[in-house]
């Protein structure tokens, strides 16, 4: 059984319709990247995925839960990886953690999840006078924090220079070979490419294609991602 099921998901804001039919499914142990073009309504997807708004029609299936209905059964087992702007700057990068660990029944070992994600030196900082690259590291670190089995991370290396871009997608590799099912929302073709087994390619609204990076490479016969989602979103 697929670890996420989406099946004919519709979500309007007013007249607009952001999410039009879309269906796709998650298997336990994957990469799963959600790509598309500006506002074709990949963030709006995950934010009913995890209960977060409610779907117009459609059903969602996450870990077998309903995400809305069984809402609080589900955030014991998905994390999220927090927008940096949540974190006081005045906080402690173990101090957040701990207070994030008191949230969930078994938590993650702090001391063994800040050496994980190479935070142990930053332990004692306050989270305004990190780099960026380590700001995310925490989000990230936040997103683990419960012990999940599936995590949602978006725009994962937004702003982050190519070494800490490097390091992040190691360490995305890492969580996933521990076991936990990785939902990755990303514009980069790149990003998609290395770390992701399978992708949905998100335009206005819709799937317009699902498969391996290769698969999807080889239908358009491009020799990039890149070039492959250019042709299936229709702007080649
Ligand atoms: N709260 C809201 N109220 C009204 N319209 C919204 C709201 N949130 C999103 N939209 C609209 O719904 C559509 C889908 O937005 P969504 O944020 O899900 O797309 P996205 O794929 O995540 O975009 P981006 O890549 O630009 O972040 C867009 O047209 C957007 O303008």
């Amino acid at each position: 059984m697929p670890l996420i099921e989406v099946t004919d998901l519709t979500k309007r804001y007013g007249s607009r319709v952001a999410v039009d039919g879309v269906s796709f499914t998650v298997d336990r142990g994957e990469i799963f990247g959600i790509l598309g073009t500006n506002g074709a309504g990949k963030t709006t997807t995950v934010e009913c995925l995890q209960g977060l708004r409610t779907a117009d029609s459609g059903t969602i299936r996450v870990l077998g839960l309903d995400p809305v209905k069984q809402r609080d059964a589900l955030r014991q087992r998905l994390g999220s990886q927090l927008q940096e702007s949540t974190l006081p700057a005045k906080l402690k990068v173990r101090e957040a953690l701990e207070l994030f660990a008191s949230f969930y029944p078994s938590p993650a070992d702090v001391e063994v999840l800040l050496d994980r994600l190479a935070l142990t030196e930053h332990a004692d900082s306050y989270f305004g006078k990190l780099s960026g690259g380590q700001k995310q590291r925490v989000s990230i670190a936040l997103a683990l924090i419960g012990n999940p089995e599936v995590a949602v991370l978006d725009e994962l290396t937004t702003g982050l220079d190519p070494h800490a871009r490097r390091d992040t997608w190691q360490l995305v590799e890492r969580v996933r070979d521990a076991g936990v099912t990785v939902l990755l929302v990303t514009h980069f073709m790149d990003e998609a490419e290395r770390l992701c087994d399978r992708v949905a390619i998100f335009d206005t609204g819709r799937v317009v294609a699902t498969g391996t990076p290769s698969e999807l490479r080889a239908t358009t016969s491009k020799s990039t991602l890149d070039d492959a989602f250019v042709t299936l979103t229709g702007r080649d």
